[in-house]
């Protein structure tokens, strides 16, 4: 028999597949059972045709897909048994929320009371969602919608759940509490899961794996902890640094950079990239005077300070005078 954790394995095996133009290139990864992906990349880089090519709606050119033991890039989008919420949640217009959420089980020729309560069962797992039943899409939240979207997933029985960027749509204060109740949901339904985020941070908060994507080709791909602390090079250091990237160019010379710090790197140009909040206020660092602040949350604030004339970002804590020595603790240098 199949264990559990292999019959929702995910394993893609150089991939190909194009619309119009634009080519998916060689695309190769493996999950394991309730292995959670994010993808990353900038906006056209082919996230959304990879989500459509896993779910068969869009046909491969070459390579294959499997799902446990199960070779299904044959099989049509509906065998494939895949779960996938729209960015735009895909709701029916006309119907209320209860046979939106149970319209997998209507398609399936339940009746409409059975499935009202499966339904309204379905509800109370999802925080808030049991009073607002009886309306229809546009009489709803954004985050109501977003959780019709998911628990009809839920009904839906997949074998795996793909989500195009299902926080995108939502305000800074909704979005933090649905990404735990995203983070909830995914754990809960145990599910291999694929799922676009444009925001790093829900990239990171959500996902076992990660895959940067850019024209259509991996970037990067690793376990996600691995590739934030590692990335292979500036973009992929960019689309992970959710408050931007400094970036300072320098030059080693004799194992030292601006004269004072030891590299153990060989000499040359470099590119010496961390993220604002990889910094620690120290009187060992570098000086800056900051010129502009802005509050970040209750106790710190981003100070925007110039540096041998590059403007840099950095997140300090509130306290911290105009002028002051830092240095980044996670600093990655990029060879020219
Ligand atoms: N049906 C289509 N016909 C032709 N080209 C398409 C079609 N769908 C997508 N494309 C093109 O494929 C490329 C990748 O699109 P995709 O939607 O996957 O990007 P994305 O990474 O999801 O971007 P975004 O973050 O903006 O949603 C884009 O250049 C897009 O214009």
């Amino acid at each position: 028999m199949i264990s559990t954790a292999n019959k929702y394995a995910l394993k893609l095996e150089d991939v190909c597949s194009h619309v119009g133009t634009f080519e998916l290139k060689n695309i190769s990864f493996e999950l394991g059972g309730g292995d959670v992906l994010s993808v990353l990349g900038p906006s056209g880089s082919g996230k959304t045709v990879l989500l459509r090519t896993i779910a068969g709606l869009i046909k491969l050119d070459s390579g294959k897909i499997l799902l446990g033991s199960h070779r299904i890039d044959d099989y049509s989008p509906k065998d494939r048994k895949v779960g996938f919420v729209f960015q735009n949640y895909a709701l029916f217009p006309h119907l209320d929320s209860k046979l939106n959420l149970g319209f997998p089980l209507y398609i399936r020729g339940k009746k409409k009371k059975e499935v009202y309560v499966e339904a309204t069962n379905v509800a109370q797992e999802l925080d808030g969602l049991p009073n607002y039943l009886e309306f229809k899409p546009s009489e709803l939240p954004e985050g109501m919608k977003q959780l019709i979207a998911l628990g009809r997933e839920k009904l839906n029985e997949c074998n795996l759940l793909l989500l195009d960027e299902p926080l995108s749509q939502l305000d800074r204060k909704l979005h933090i509490e649905m990404r735990t109740l995203l983070k909830k949901f995914i754990t809960d339904l145990s599910k291999t899961t694929v799922a676009v985020f444009s925001d790093p941070e829900d990239a990171i908060a959500l996902s076992n794996y990660i895959m940067i994507l850019d024209n259509g080709e991996i970037l990067q791909y690793g376990e996600t902890f691995e590739v934030y602390n590692n990335p292979i090079n500036i973009k992929v250091m960019e689309l992970l640094s959710r408050l931007g990237l400094n970036i300072i160019d320098l030059e080693i010379v004799g194992g030292k950079i601006f004269k004072t710090f030891s590299v153990n790197l060989p000499d040359g140009l470099y590119k010496l990239c961390f993220r604002p909040e990889e910094i620690e206020v120290s009187n060992k660092g570098l000086e800056v005077i900051s010129q502009k602040s802005y509050i970040y949350d209750s106790s710190r604030k981003i100070i925007e300070c110039d540096f041998k004339g590059q403007v840099l970002k950095l997140l300090v804590p509130k306290s911290t005078s105009q002028k002051f020595k830092f240095v980044p603790t996670n600093p990655k240098f990029f060879n020219l």
